[in-house]
Protein backbone atom coordinates (compact mmCIF):
# COMPACT_ATOMS: atom_id res chain seq x y z
CA UNK A 1 0.00 0.00 0.00
CA UNK A 2 1.79 3.45 -0.50
CA UNK A 3 1.76 5.89 2.09
CA UNK A 4 0.71 8.90 0.01
CA UNK A 5 -2.38 9.87 2.04
CA UNK A 6 -1.10 8.95 5.19
CA UNK A 7 -2.45 12.13 7.98
CA UNK A 8 0.22 12.71 9.90
CA UNK A 9 -0.98 14.71 13.56
CA UNK A 10 1.16 17.71 14.07
CA UNK A 11 3.13 15.64 17.00
CA UNK A 12 3.77 13.03 14.52
CA UNK A 13 4.71 15.53 12.12
CA UNK A 14 7.47 16.91 14.75
CA UNK A 15 9.00 13.62 14.96
CA UNK A 16 9.24 13.22 11.34
CA UNK A 17 11.29 16.52 11.55
CA UNK A 18 13.32 15.31 14.00
CA UNK A 19 13.89 11.61 12.71
CA UNK A 20 14.73 13.01 8.87
CA UNK A 21 17.18 15.45 11.13
CA UNK A 22 18.25 12.19 13.03
CA UNK A 23 19.44 10.64 9.49
CA UNK A 24 21.50 13.61 8.69
CA UNK A 25 19.03 16.28 7.20
CA UNK A 26 20.07 19.58 8.61
CA UNK A 27 16.72 21.37 9.57
CA UNK A 28 17.21 25.04 7.74
CA UNK A 29 16.94 22.71 4.92
CA UNK A 30 13.34 21.93 5.71
CA UNK A 31 12.68 25.00 6.54
CA UNK A 32 14.43 26.26 3.61
CA UNK A 33 12.31 23.42 1.19
CA UNK A 34 9.43 24.54 2.48
CA UNK A 35 9.08 28.72 2.57
CA UNK A 36 10.58 28.08 -1.13
CA UNK A 37 7.50 25.97 -1.98
CA UNK A 38 5.45 28.50 -0.80
CA UNK A 39 7.16 31.55 -2.32
CA UNK A 40 6.71 29.59 -5.74
CA UNK A 41 2.95 28.39 -5.26
CA UNK A 42 2.42 32.64 -4.32
CA UNK A 43 5.12 33.29 -7.50
CA UNK A 44 3.07 31.24 -9.99
CA UNK A 45 -0.36 31.72 -8.73
CA UNK A 46 -0.94 35.69 -7.71
CA UNK A 47 1.83 36.95 -10.27
CA UNK A 48 1.27 40.36 -9.71
CA UNK A 49 1.46 43.08 -7.30
CA UNK A 50 2.81 43.53 -3.67
CA UNK A 51 3.47 40.25 -1.13
CA UNK A 52 2.37 40.86 2.34
CA UNK A 53 4.04 38.35 4.69
CA UNK A 54 2.81 38.29 8.01
CA UNK A 55 5.18 36.00 10.32
CA UNK A 56 4.78 34.71 14.17
CA UNK A 57 7.07 33.84 16.46
CA UNK A 58 8.34 30.23 15.75
CA UNK A 59 9.31 27.94 12.89
CA UNK A 60 5.97 28.77 10.95
CA UNK A 61 7.24 32.49 10.62
CA UNK A 62 10.71 31.32 9.89
CA UNK A 63 8.92 29.63 6.44
CA UNK A 64 7.49 32.68 5.93
CA UNK A 65 10.96 34.50 6.18
CA UNK A 66 12.27 31.82 3.83
CA UNK A 67 9.58 33.17 1.16
CA UNK A 68 10.21 36.74 1.54
CA UNK A 69 13.97 35.96 0.45
CA UNK A 70 12.99 33.71 -2.28
CA UNK A 71 10.07 35.98 -3.30
CA UNK A 72 12.52 39.18 -3.51
CA UNK A 73 15.03 37.71 -5.23
CA UNK A 74 12.34 36.61 -8.10
CA UNK A 75 11.61 40.03 -8.36
CA UNK A 76 8.30 40.94 -6.23
CA UNK A 77 8.04 43.95 -4.10
CA UNK A 78 7.37 42.30 -0.43
CA UNK A 79 6.68 42.93 2.91
CA UNK A 80 7.39 41.50 6.06
CA UNK A 81 5.42 41.87 9.48
CA UNK A 82 6.33 39.83 12.23
CA UNK A 83 4.31 39.20 15.13
CA UNK A 84 6.37 38.93 18.41
CA UNK A 85 9.76 40.10 19.21
CA UNK A 86 12.81 39.76 16.38
CA UNK A 87 14.72 39.21 19.76
CA UNK A 88 12.94 36.31 20.91
CA UNK A 89 12.85 33.87 17.40
CA UNK A 90 15.07 31.35 17.78
CA UNK A 91 16.78 29.03 16.14
CA UNK A 92 15.81 28.31 12.17
CA UNK A 93 13.29 31.26 12.32
CA UNK A 94 15.78 33.39 13.70
CA UNK A 95 18.49 32.25 11.30
CA UNK A 96 16.56 33.06 8.64
CA UNK A 97 15.17 36.00 9.41
CA UNK A 98 18.74 37.49 9.55
CA UNK A 99 18.80 37.00 6.11
CA UNK A 100 15.95 38.94 5.29
CA UNK A 101 17.97 42.02 4.75
CA UNK A 102 14.50 44.59 4.41
CA UNK A 103 12.77 46.03 7.32
CA UNK A 104 10.38 43.84 9.45
CA UNK A 105 7.60 46.00 10.42
CA UNK A 106 5.22 44.96 13.66
CA UNK A 107 2.15 43.44 12.57
CA UNK A 108 -0.55 45.35 13.30
CA UNK A 109 -4.44 45.56 11.93
CA UNK A 110 -3.57 48.76 10.78
CA UNK A 111 -0.98 48.13 8.69
CA UNK A 112 -2.30 45.52 6.14
CA UNK A 113 -3.23 47.63 3.67
CA UNK A 114 -1.88 47.54 0.19
CA UNK A 115 -0.94 44.27 -0.96
CA UNK A 116 -2.15 41.99 -3.63
CA UNK A 117 -1.76 38.99 -1.61
CA UNK A 118 -1.10 37.92 2.26
CA UNK A 119 0.98 34.92 2.86
CA UNK A 120 -0.15 33.93 6.85
CA UNK A 121 2.82 32.19 8.40
CA UNK A 122 1.62 33.25 11.70
CA UNK A 123 1.19 30.15 13.39
CA UNK A 124 1.24 26.21 12.53
CA UNK A 125 1.98 22.89 14.28
CA UNK A 126 2.60 24.64 17.30
CA UNK A 127 -0.55 26.12 18.18
CA UNK A 128 -1.29 25.00 21.50
CA UNK A 129 -3.89 27.41 22.73
CA UNK A 130 -7.07 29.79 22.15
CA UNK A 131 -6.04 32.57 20.20
CA UNK A 132 -6.57 35.93 22.37
CA UNK A 133 -5.79 39.14 22.13
CA UNK A 134 -3.81 41.57 19.54
CA UNK A 135 -3.08 38.30 17.25
CA UNK A 136 -7.19 37.69 17.57
CA UNK A 137 -7.38 41.16 16.37
CA UNK A 138 -4.65 40.77 13.52
CA UNK A 139 -6.68 37.80 12.16
CA UNK A 140 -9.86 39.36 11.87
CA UNK A 141 -8.77 42.20 10.60
CA UNK A 142 -6.92 39.75 7.70
CA UNK A 143 -10.40 38.28 7.31
CA UNK A 144 -11.89 41.01 6.72
CA UNK A 145 -9.56 41.94 3.67
CA UNK A 146 -10.59 41.44 0.45
CA UNK A 147 -6.86 40.03 -0.36
CA UNK A 148 -5.94 36.23 -1.45
CA UNK A 149 -4.47 34.36 1.43
CA UNK A 150 -1.77 31.64 1.35
CA UNK A 151 -1.44 30.17 4.38
CA UNK A 152 1.96 28.60 5.26
CA UNK A 153 1.44 24.72 6.67
CA UNK A 154 -2.30 25.41 8.30
CA UNK A 155 -4.30 28.47 8.59
CA UNK A 156 -3.43 30.46 12.01
CA UNK A 157 -5.94 29.57 14.51
CA UNK A 158 -6.90 26.11 12.52
CA UNK A 159 -6.03 22.90 15.09
CA UNK A 160 -4.04 20.62 12.72
CA UNK A 161 -5.14 17.37 14.91
CA UNK A 162 -8.83 18.40 15.40
CA UNK A 163 -9.44 21.09 12.82
CA UNK A 164 -10.72 23.19 15.40
CA UNK A 165 -10.90 26.65 15.28
CA UNK A 166 -8.89 27.87 18.23
CA UNK A 167 -10.70 30.91 19.03
CA UNK A 168 -10.17 32.92 15.66
CA UNK A 169 -8.67 31.68 12.54
CA UNK A 170 -7.37 32.71 9.56
CA UNK A 171 -10.03 32.05 6.56
CA UNK A 172 -7.39 31.04 3.44
CA UNK A 173 -7.13 30.68 -0.58
CA UNK A 174 -4.33 27.94 -0.36
CA UNK A 175 -2.66 26.45 2.34
CA UNK A 176 0.75 24.95 1.69
CA UNK A 177 1.31 22.24 3.46
CA UNK A 178 4.53 19.61 3.87
CA UNK A 179 5.85 16.08 3.57
CA UNK A 180 1.74 15.24 4.27
CA UNK A 181 -1.62 16.39 4.86
CA UNK A 182 -2.21 17.01 8.69
CA UNK A 183 -5.84 15.61 9.99
CA UNK A 184 -7.01 19.12 10.44
CA UNK A 185 -6.78 19.84 6.57
CA UNK A 186 -9.74 16.94 6.28
CA UNK A 187 -11.62 17.70 9.25
CA UNK A 188 -14.35 20.72 9.58
CA UNK A 189 -13.95 23.60 10.24
CA UNK A 190 -10.65 23.09 9.28
CA UNK A 191 -11.07 21.60 5.84
CA UNK A 192 -12.99 24.80 4.73
CA UNK A 193 -10.61 27.49 6.21
CA UNK A 194 -7.85 25.43 3.97
CA UNK A 195 -9.21 26.37 1.08
CA UNK A 196 -7.32 24.35 -1.54
CA UNK A 197 -4.46 22.54 0.39
CA UNK A 198 -1.29 21.92 -1.81
CA UNK A 199 1.31 19.60 -0.76
CA UNK A 200 4.79 20.27 -0.80
CA UNK A 201 7.55 17.56 -0.86
CA UNK A 202 10.89 19.24 1.70
CA UNK A 203 12.83 16.39 1.82
CA UNK A 204 11.94 14.38 4.52
CA UNK A 205 12.21 10.51 3.65
CA UNK A 206 9.30 8.32 3.40
CA UNK A 207 11.18 6.01 5.77
CA UNK A 208 10.38 8.17 8.33
CA UNK A 209 7.31 6.58 8.29
CA UNK A 210 8.51 3.39 9.64
CA UNK A 211 9.06 4.70 12.69
CA UNK A 212 6.62 6.78 13.27
CA UNK A 213 3.71 3.96 12.14
CA UNK A 214 0.71 6.62 11.66
CA UNK A 215 -2.49 4.79 11.53
CA UNK A 216 -4.65 7.75 9.89
CA UNK A 217 -5.23 8.11 6.58
CA UNK A 218 -7.37 9.84 3.74
CA UNK A 219 -10.26 7.95 2.64
CA UNK A 220 -9.25 6.82 -0.96
CA UNK A 221 -9.09 3.53 -3.11
CA UNK A 222 -6.01 2.65 -2.72
CA UNK A 223 -6.31 1.66 1.08
CA UNK A 224 -9.30 -1.13 0.14
CA UNK A 225 -9.81 -3.50 -3.39
CA UNK A 226 -13.57 -4.26 -4.12
CA UNK A 227 -14.90 -7.84 -4.30
CA UNK A 228 -14.05 -9.30 -8.03
CA UNK A 229 -16.48 -11.46 -9.80
CA UNK A 230 -15.41 -14.77 -10.15
CA UNK A 231 -16.73 -16.37 -13.45
CA UNK A 232 -17.88 -19.57 -11.73
CA UNK A 233 -19.23 -17.87 -9.18
CA UNK A 234 -23.04 -17.33 -8.47
CA UNK A 235 -25.68 -15.32 -6.33
CA UNK A 236 -24.58 -17.51 -3.45
CA UNK A 237 -21.16 -17.21 -4.20
CA UNK A 238 -21.50 -13.01 -4.18
CA UNK A 239 -23.77 -13.26 -0.65
CA UNK A 240 -26.82 -12.73 0.68
CA UNK A 241 -28.12 -9.76 2.55
CA UNK A 242 -31.15 -9.36 4.85
CA UNK A 243 -32.66 -6.13 5.41
CA UNK A 244 -34.99 -5.82 8.15
CA UNK A 245 -37.88 -3.51 6.88
CA UNK A 246 -40.00 -0.84 8.74
CA UNK A 247 -43.54 -1.14 9.94
CA UNK A 248 -46.30 -0.39 7.13
CA UNK A 249 -46.10 3.27 6.96
CA UNK A 250 -41.94 3.08 7.32
CA UNK A 251 -41.14 0.55 4.75
CA UNK A 252 -39.28 3.39 2.44
CA UNK A 253 -35.62 3.92 4.06
CA UNK A 254 -35.57 -0.10 4.48
CA UNK A 255 -36.17 -0.46 0.48
CA UNK A 256 -33.55 1.90 -0.48
CA UNK A 257 -31.13 -0.23 1.99
CA UNK A 258 -32.10 -3.29 0.37
CA UNK A 259 -31.59 -1.62 -3.65
CA UNK A 260 -28.37 -0.17 -2.44
CA UNK A 261 -27.05 -3.41 -1.44
CA UNK A 262 -28.56 -5.19 -4.47
CA UNK A 263 -27.27 -2.76 -6.41
CA UNK A 264 -23.21 -3.16 -4.55
CA UNK A 265 -23.02 -6.50 -5.91
CA UNK A 266 -24.77 -8.85 -3.27
CA UNK A 267 -25.94 -11.83 -5.17
CA UNK A 268 -29.58 -11.83 -3.19
CA UNK A 269 -30.58 -9.49 -1.14
CA UNK A 270 -34.04 -10.20 0.89
CA UNK A 271 -36.54 -7.46 2.90
CA UNK A 272 -37.67 -9.31 6.05
CA UNK A 273 -40.69 -8.08 8.34
CA UNK A 274 -44.30 -7.96 9.53
CA UNK A 275 -46.45 -9.43 6.73
CA UNK A 276 -48.11 -6.08 6.86
CA UNK A 277 -44.95 -4.36 6.28
CA UNK A 278 -43.90 -6.85 3.29
CA UNK A 279 -47.50 -6.11 1.57
CA UNK A 280 -46.69 -2.68 0.58
CA UNK A 281 -42.85 -3.60 0.10
CA UNK A 282 -44.06 -5.87 -2.87
CA UNK A 283 -45.69 -3.21 -4.56
CA UNK A 284 -42.25 -1.89 -4.90
CA UNK A 285 -39.36 -4.32 -5.08
CA UNK A 286 -38.92 -7.17 -7.98
CA UNK A 287 -35.15 -8.17 -8.13
CA UNK A 288 -35.58 -8.06 -4.07
CA UNK A 289 -37.33 -10.91 -2.17
CA UNK A 290 -39.89 -10.77 0.68
CA UNK A 291 -39.51 -13.07 3.79
CA UNK A 292 -41.98 -12.68 6.69
CA UNK A 293 -40.33 -12.74 10.04
CA UNK A 294 -42.16 -12.23 13.34
CA UNK A 295 -40.50 -11.28 16.25
CA UNK A 296 -36.65 -11.98 17.30
CA UNK A 297 -37.05 -15.84 17.43
CA UNK A 298 -38.62 -16.08 13.54
CA UNK A 299 -35.55 -13.81 12.77
CA UNK A 300 -32.96 -16.13 14.47
CA UNK A 301 -34.53 -19.46 12.56
CA UNK A 302 -34.26 -17.47 9.04
CA UNK A 303 -30.42 -16.69 10.25
CA UNK A 304 -30.05 -20.30 10.69
CA UNK A 305 -29.97 -20.33 6.87
CA UNK A 306 -25.92 -20.35 5.93
CA UNK A 307 -25.94 -18.57 2.92
CA UNK A 308 -27.33 -15.76 4.73
CA UNK A 309 -24.17 -13.92 5.61
CA UNK A 310 -25.20 -10.03 6.39
CA UNK A 311 -27.87 -8.36 7.87
CA UNK A 312 -28.80 -4.78 8.16
CA UNK A 313 -31.05 -3.51 10.37
CA UNK A 314 -31.72 0.21 11.66
CA UNK A 315 -33.17 1.81 8.85
CA UNK A 316 -36.91 3.32 10.05
CA UNK A 317 -36.55 -0.16 12.14
CA UNK A 318 -38.77 1.75 15.25
CA UNK A 319 -37.40 2.69 18.14
CA UNK A 320 -37.74 0.34 21.29
CA UNK A 321 -37.89 -3.38 22.88
CA UNK A 322 -38.51 -5.44 19.45
CA UNK A 323 -35.67 -3.56 17.69
CA UNK A 324 -33.24 -4.68 20.61
CA UNK A 325 -34.23 -8.14 20.72
CA UNK A 326 -34.18 -8.18 16.81
CA UNK A 327 -30.65 -6.92 16.91
CA UNK A 328 -29.58 -8.95 19.83
CA UNK A 329 -30.79 -12.09 17.62
CA UNK A 330 -28.66 -10.86 14.54
CA UNK A 331 -25.99 -10.75 16.77
CA UNK A 332 -25.82 -14.27 18.51
CA UNK A 333 -25.73 -15.09 14.44
CA UNK A 334 -22.46 -15.79 13.06
CA UNK A 335 -23.51 -12.74 10.16
CA UNK A 336 -21.52 -9.65 9.00
CA UNK A 337 -24.36 -7.00 10.45
CA UNK A 338 -24.83 -3.49 9.67
CA UNK A 339 -26.58 -1.52 12.84
CA UNK A 340 -27.74 1.90 11.47
CA UNK A 341 -30.20 4.27 12.70
CA UNK A 342 -32.71 2.86 15.32
CA UNK A 343 -30.95 0.45 15.72
CA UNK A 344 -28.48 2.04 17.69
CA UNK A 345 -30.59 4.65 19.08
CA UNK A 346 -32.76 1.67 20.57
CA UNK A 347 -29.75 0.92 23.13
CA UNK A 348 -29.56 4.70 24.59
CA UNK A 349 -30.23 3.91 27.78
CA UNK A 350 -28.23 0.11 27.57
CA UNK A 351 -25.27 0.48 25.18
CA UNK A 352 -23.19 -2.29 27.21
CA UNK A 353 -25.60 -4.58 26.36
CA UNK A 354 -25.06 -4.11 22.93
CA UNK A 355 -21.50 -3.89 23.14
CA UNK A 356 -21.03 -7.03 24.55
CA UNK A 357 -23.25 -8.56 22.16
CA UNK A 358 -20.91 -7.75 19.74
CA UNK A 359 -17.76 -8.45 21.24
CA UNK A 360 -18.81 -11.80 22.25
CA UNK A 361 -17.99 -12.68 18.26
CA UNK A 362 -14.80 -10.57 17.52
CA UNK A 363 -14.44 -12.27 14.55
CA UNK A 364 -17.25 -11.25 12.65
CA UNK A 365 -17.88 -7.71 11.13
CA UNK A 366 -19.93 -4.95 12.62
CA UNK A 367 -20.38 -1.80 11.13
CA UNK A 368 -22.48 0.81 12.89
CA UNK A 369 -22.92 4.21 11.04
CA UNK A 370 -24.05 6.47 13.59
CA UNK A 371 -24.28 10.69 12.67
CA UNK A 372 -24.03 12.86 15.51
CA UNK A 373 -27.06 12.47 17.32
CA UNK A 374 -27.11 8.60 17.13
CA UNK A 375 -23.55 9.22 18.34
CA UNK A 376 -23.87 10.99 21.64
CA UNK A 377 -27.18 9.17 22.00
CA UNK A 378 -24.85 5.51 22.51
CA UNK A 379 -21.61 6.92 23.38
CA UNK A 380 -22.29 10.02 25.62
CA UNK A 381 -20.09 13.14 25.30
CA UNK A 382 -17.12 11.88 23.97
CA UNK A 383 -13.40 14.29 24.55
CA UNK A 384 -10.94 14.79 21.25
CA UNK A 385 -11.28 14.86 17.81
CA UNK A 386 -13.64 13.54 15.27
CA UNK A 387 -10.88 11.09 14.93
CA UNK A 388 -10.43 10.64 18.40
CA UNK A 389 -14.11 10.13 19.27
CA UNK A 390 -14.78 7.54 16.50
CA UNK A 391 -11.83 5.49 17.51
CA UNK A 392 -12.72 5.66 21.31
CA UNK A 393 -16.25 4.04 20.17
CA UNK A 394 -15.05 1.67 18.27
CA UNK A 395 -12.78 0.13 21.17
CA UNK A 396 -15.31 0.67 23.61
CA UNK A 397 -18.00 -0.85 21.43
CA UNK A 398 -15.81 -3.29 19.48
CA UNK A 399 -18.06 -2.19 16.02
CA UNK A 400 -16.13 -0.48 13.32
CA UNK A 401 -17.79 2.91 13.64
CA UNK A 402 -18.52 5.26 10.63
CA UNK A 403 -19.22 8.80 12.32
CA UNK A 404 -21.13 10.40 9.58
CA UNK A 405 -20.97 13.97 8.32
CA UNK A 406 -19.85 15.77 5.90
CA UNK A 407 -16.30 14.70 6.85
CA UNK A 408 -17.45 10.88 7.94
CA UNK A 409 -14.85 9.20 10.53
CA UNK A 410 -14.33 5.25 10.00
CA UNK A 411 -12.47 3.50 12.98
CA UNK A 412 -11.52 0.40 13.82
CA UNK A 413 -11.16 -1.35 17.17
CA UNK A 414 -7.49 -1.71 16.66
CA UNK A 415 -7.25 2.17 16.18
CA UNK A 416 -7.13 2.38 12.16
CA UNK A 417 -9.08 5.29 10.92
CA UNK A 418 -9.23 7.31 7.73
CA UNK A 419 -11.43 10.39 7.58
CA UNK A 420 -13.77 10.90 4.25
CA UNK A 421 -13.51 14.01 2.26
CA UNK A 422 -15.33 13.55 -1.33
CA UNK A 423 -18.56 13.71 -0.02
CA UNK A 424 -20.73 16.59 -1.26
CA UNK A 425 -23.22 18.46 0.80
CA UNK A 426 -25.89 17.23 -1.55
CA UNK A 427 -26.00 14.01 0.10
CA UNK A 428 -27.07 16.22 2.93
CA UNK A 429 -31.05 14.41 2.21
CA UNK A 430 -33.35 12.25 4.05
CA UNK A 431 -32.48 8.72 3.56
CA UNK A 432 -28.87 9.35 2.38
CA UNK A 433 -27.81 7.37 5.07
CA UNK A 434 -30.21 4.19 4.83
CA UNK A 435 -28.56 3.89 1.02
CA UNK A 436 -24.98 3.79 2.59
CA UNK A 437 -25.61 1.19 5.20
CA UNK A 438 -26.99 -0.62 2.10
CA UNK A 439 -23.78 -0.01 0.05
CA UNK A 440 -21.40 -1.36 2.89
CA UNK A 441 -23.75 -4.34 3.44
CA UNK A 442 -23.77 -5.04 -0.01
CA UNK A 443 -19.36 -5.00 0.44
CA UNK A 444 -20.03 -6.78 3.46
CA UNK A 445 -21.85 -9.57 1.35
CA UNK A 446 -19.62 -10.20 -1.31
CA UNK A 447 -16.97 -11.19 1.69
CA UNK A 448 -15.07 -7.81 2.28
CA UNK A 449 -13.69 -7.57 5.63
CA UNK A 450 -15.35 -4.45 7.82
CA UNK A 451 -12.87 -1.94 8.33
CA UNK A 452 -12.46 -2.28 4.31
CA UNK A 453 -16.01 -2.52 3.48
CA UNK A 454 -17.35 0.64 5.76
CA UNK A 455 -14.12 2.66 3.97
CA UNK A 456 -14.73 1.87 -0.28
CA UNK A 457 -18.69 1.90 1.45
CA UNK A 458 -18.27 5.89 2.24
CA UNK A 459 -15.77 6.74 -0.64
CA UNK A 460 -18.76 5.35 -3.07
CA UNK A 461 -21.75 7.20 -1.49
CA UNK A 462 -19.46 10.12 -1.86
CA UNK A 463 -19.01 10.02 -5.21
CA UNK A 464 -22.49 8.45 -6.42
CA UNK A 465 -23.47 12.16 -4.89
CA UNK A 466 -20.52 13.41 -7.18
CA UNK A 467 -21.77 11.81 -10.15
CA UNK A 468 -25.24 13.65 -9.46
CA UNK A 469 -23.59 16.37 -8.95
CA UNK A 470 -26.10 18.87 -8.98
CA UNK A 471 -29.27 20.26 -6.95
CA UNK A 472 -32.19 18.36 -6.80
CA UNK A 473 -30.60 14.85 -5.26
CA UNK A 474 -33.38 12.55 -3.60
CA UNK A 475 -32.05 9.48 -2.04
CA UNK A 476 -33.78 7.22 -4.60
CA UNK A 477 -31.27 8.46 -6.89
CA UNK A 478 -28.02 7.25 -5.48
CA UNK A 479 -28.70 3.24 -5.72
CA UNK A 480 -28.74 3.99 -9.60
CA UNK A 481 -25.45 5.68 -9.37
CA UNK A 482 -23.82 2.84 -7.65
CA UNK A 483 -22.82 0.94 -10.65
CA UNK A 484 -21.26 3.94 -12.54
CA UNK A 485 -18.99 4.65 -9.75
CA UNK A 486 -18.12 0.97 -9.27
CA UNK A 487 -17.24 0.85 -13.12
CA UNK A 488 -15.02 3.71 -12.44
CA UNK A 489 -13.08 1.88 -9.50
CA UNK A 490 -12.97 -1.58 -11.85
CA UNK A 491 -11.36 -0.24 -14.54
N1 LIG B 1 8.08 19.90 11.61
C1 LIG B 1 8.71 20.04 10.44
O1 LIG B 1 9.18 19.07 9.88
C2 LIG B 1 8.83 21.36 9.82
C3 LIG B 1 8.12 22.45 10.30
N2 LIG B 1 8.09 23.62 9.64
C4 LIG B 1 7.29 24.72 10.10
O2 LIG B 1 7.34 24.84 11.49
C5 LIG B 1 6.04 25.02 11.98
C6 LIG B 1 5.96 24.61 13.40
O3 LIG B 1 6.80 25.46 14.09
P1 LIG B 1 6.75 25.60 15.66
O4 LIG B 1 6.73 24.27 16.27
O5 LIG B 1 7.85 26.50 16.03
O6 LIG B 1 5.35 26.25 15.92
P2 LIG B 1 4.62 27.55 15.32
O7 LIG B 1 3.42 27.08 14.61
O8 LIG B 1 5.52 28.45 14.64
O9 LIG B 1 4.08 28.23 16.65
C7 LIG B 1 4.89 28.33 17.82
C8 LIG B 1 4.83 29.70 18.37
O10 LIG B 1 3.51 30.12 18.44
C9 LIG B 1 3.21 30.59 19.73
N3 LIG B 1 1.82 30.27 20.00
C10 LIG B 1 1.24 29.06 20.00
N4 LIG B 1 -0.09 29.16 20.19
C11 LIG B 1 -0.34 30.49 20.30
C12 LIG B 1 -1.53 31.23 20.50
N5 LIG B 1 -2.73 30.61 20.62
N6 LIG B 1 -1.45 32.55 20.57
C13 LIG B 1 -0.25 33.16 20.46
N7 LIG B 1 0.90 32.50 20.25
C14 LIG B 1 0.85 31.19 20.18
C15 LIG B 1 4.21 29.97 20.63
O11 LIG B 1 4.42 30.90 21.62
P3 LIG B 1 4.77 30.53 23.13
O12 LIG B 1 3.95 29.32 23.50
O13 LIG B 1 6.21 30.29 23.16
O14 LIG B 1 4.34 31.73 23.88
C16 LIG B 1 5.39 29.75 19.73
O15 LIG B 1 6.25 30.87 19.76
C17 LIG B 1 5.18 24.21 11.05
O16 LIG B 1 3.84 24.58 11.11
C18 LIG B 1 5.84 24.52 9.72
O17 LIG B 1 5.33 25.73 9.21
C19 LIG B 1 8.82 23.81 8.39
O18 LIG B 1 9.83 24.73 8.63
C20 LIG B 1 9.33 22.57 7.75
C21 LIG B 1 9.76 21.50 8.66
N1 LIG C 1 -22.79 18.36 4.18
C1 LIG C 1 -22.54 17.08 3.86
N2 LIG C 1 -21.50 16.80 3.06
C2 LIG C 1 -21.25 15.52 2.74
N3 LIG C 1 -21.97 14.46 3.16
C3 LIG C 1 -23.01 14.68 3.95
C4 LIG C 1 -23.36 15.99 4.34
N4 LIG C 1 -24.44 15.90 5.15
C5 LIG C 1 -24.75 14.59 5.25
N5 LIG C 1 -23.90 13.85 4.52
C6 LIG C 1 -23.91 12.38 4.40
O1 LIG C 1 -25.24 11.95 4.12
C7 LIG C 1 -25.59 10.83 4.93
C8 LIG C 1 -26.76 11.22 5.83
O2 LIG C 1 -27.06 10.14 6.68
P1 LIG C 1 -28.10 10.28 7.87
O3 LIG C 1 -27.81 11.51 8.66
O4 LIG C 1 -28.14 8.98 8.58
O5 LIG C 1 -29.45 10.54 7.10
P2 LIG C 1 -30.74 9.61 6.93
O6 LIG C 1 -31.01 9.04 8.30
O7 LIG C 1 -31.82 10.54 6.50
O8 LIG C 1 -30.42 8.57 5.96
C9 LIG C 1 -24.33 10.45 5.68
O9 LIG C 1 -23.62 9.47 4.96
C10 LIG C 1 -23.53 11.74 5.72
O10 LIG C 1 -22.15 11.51 5.81
K1 LIG D 1 -0.06 29.52 9.20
Amino acid sequence: MTSEHVLLTPAEMGRADALAVASGIQSFKLMEAAGNAVAELVAERYPDGQVLILCGPGNNGGDGFVAAKKLKELGREVRVALFGDRERLAGDAAFFADLWNGPIQAARPDGLRGAKVLVDALLGAGLDREIEGGLAELIEAVNGLRVPIVAVDVPSGIDGTSGQVRGVAIKADVSVTFFRLKPGHLLLPGRQQCGEVVLAEIGIPDSVLGDIRPNLNRNNPDLWQLPRLEADGHKFTRGHCVVMSGGPLQTGASRMTATAALRTGAGLVTLAGAHSSLLIQANHVTAIMLKPVDGAASLQLLLHDQRINTVVIGPAAGLGEATKANVLAVLASQVATVLDADALTSFKDSPEALFSAIKARPQRAVVMTPHEGEFERLFGKVDGSKVDRARSAALRSGAIVVLKGSDTVVAAPDGHAVINDNAPAILGTAGSGDVLAGIIAGLLAQGMKGFDAACAGVWIHGETGNLWGGPGLIAEDLPGLIPDVLAELTE
